[in-house]
């Protein structure tokens, strides 16, 4: 279970002013600039979950991982993770949870990945068939066995990426902390590392958390979204019923033949053509159902389709709704 509650971090950035002179007089007389990274997170995970993570550049997502994950602790706040407290039970801590950050490598640039995997296994202590065993399931479903002998600095990024999430899961750790895993990886890798994550969180029951910029990450993924902007959560909830409220107003495209007229409150033209129309339903009015039947009632339907709302209308608009 993770659970925090009213989390802050603030930062403190040392000003840089513009120009030579005040830049000189600001080597005498230091000036700081106060950048309030979390305004009082909170929020609960509970065994199994996966949740995507998101924001804008900037919102606090990844310190908010570092804190859980021990690199940082808050200036105040409370933060549990399996009841521990990441930054000051960090020995058994670590053992609990595996992190990839999808900018930087926990891998030794110049040896193979595999004599990486070996010091993971002194450093976590792993038991000798525990670590064999993971090793083999972890190079099947992410196929590095090639990869796994070649050093690290000569692996594009979304090979090393796949070796990045094996490193992190040798000692399997209930909890995976994930931040921006896909990011600069081809469409093919993007899956694969996708269908990967789903895998062990189905298989394993393992915890992850995800942040991302990739609307098709979270698509395919997450099924709950926790939504940070300026360091505050600012929605917490199922990716489903957000993409409900969010379609209040769908568009249907129709062909038919006969006269539209008299349409039923809720229903609107928005553009018509020999046989071809498109409507506007307020959801909200008439359901899309009864708009539907209305609708073959009134003339011969030969087509129609719905629009569908995607993840990105829905991130787009809360971006948009929370001004962040
Ligand atoms: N070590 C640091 N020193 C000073 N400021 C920092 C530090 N780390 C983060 N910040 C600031 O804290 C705020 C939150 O940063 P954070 O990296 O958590 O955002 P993010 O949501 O992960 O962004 P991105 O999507 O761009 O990775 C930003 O204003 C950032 O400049």
């Amino acid at each position: 279970m993770i659970e925090l509650e009213n989390v802050c971090k603030t930062f403190k950035v040392h000003k840089r002013n513009a120009g030579l002179g005040k830049a000189v007089k600001s080597l005498f007389k230091r000036e700081y600039d106060m950048v309030k990274a979390l305004d009082n997170i909170s929020f609960k995970i509970a065994d199994g979950e996966m949740v995507g993570y998101i924001g804008p550049n900037g919102a606090g997502k990844s310190t908010t991982i570092k804190i859980m994950s021990g690199i940082l602790y808050p200036d105040k706040g409370k933060c549990l993770i399996n009841d521990k407290v990441p930054w000051q039970d960090r020995v058994s801590h670590v053992k609990d949870i595996g992190v990839v950050f999808g900018q930087r490598s926990q891998l030794w640039w110049d040896v193979a990945v595999g004599d990486s995997y070996e010091l993971l296994k002194e450093i976590y202590k792993i038991p000798d068939k525990k670590y064999k065993d993971n090793l083999m399931m972890l190079t099947d479903l992410l196929d590095i066995e090639e990869l796994i002998k070649m050093p690290t600095r000569q692996l594009s990024l979304g090979q090393r990426m796949r070796c990045e999430i094996a490193a992190a899961l040798l000692h399997s750790p209930k909890i995976l902390f994930l931040d921006e895993p896909t990011i600069g990886l081809d469409a093919v890798s993007k899956i694969a590392v996708r269908e990967f994550i789903k895998t062990i969180n189905k298989e394993n029951k393992t915890t992850v958390i995800l942040t991302t910029h990739d609307t098709q990450d979270i698509e395919a993924l997450t099924k709950r979204i926790v939504l940070i902007g300026k360091g505050k959560v600012l929605l917490d909830g199922n990716l489903e019923d957000l993409k409900q409220n969010f379609s209040k107003e769908r568009t249907m495209s129709l062909e038919y033949s006969g006269e539209l007229k008299d349409l039923p409150q809720g229903l609107r033209i928005l553009s018509k053509q020999s046989g071809r129309a498109a409507l506007s339903i307020d959801t909200e009015i008439i359901s899309t159902s009864k708009a539907i039947s209305n609708i073959a009632d009134m003339v011969d339907l030969r087509d129609f389709s719905l629009d569908s709302v995607s993840t990105e209308d829905v991130v787009v608009g809360l971006y948009k709704e929370y001004k962040i």
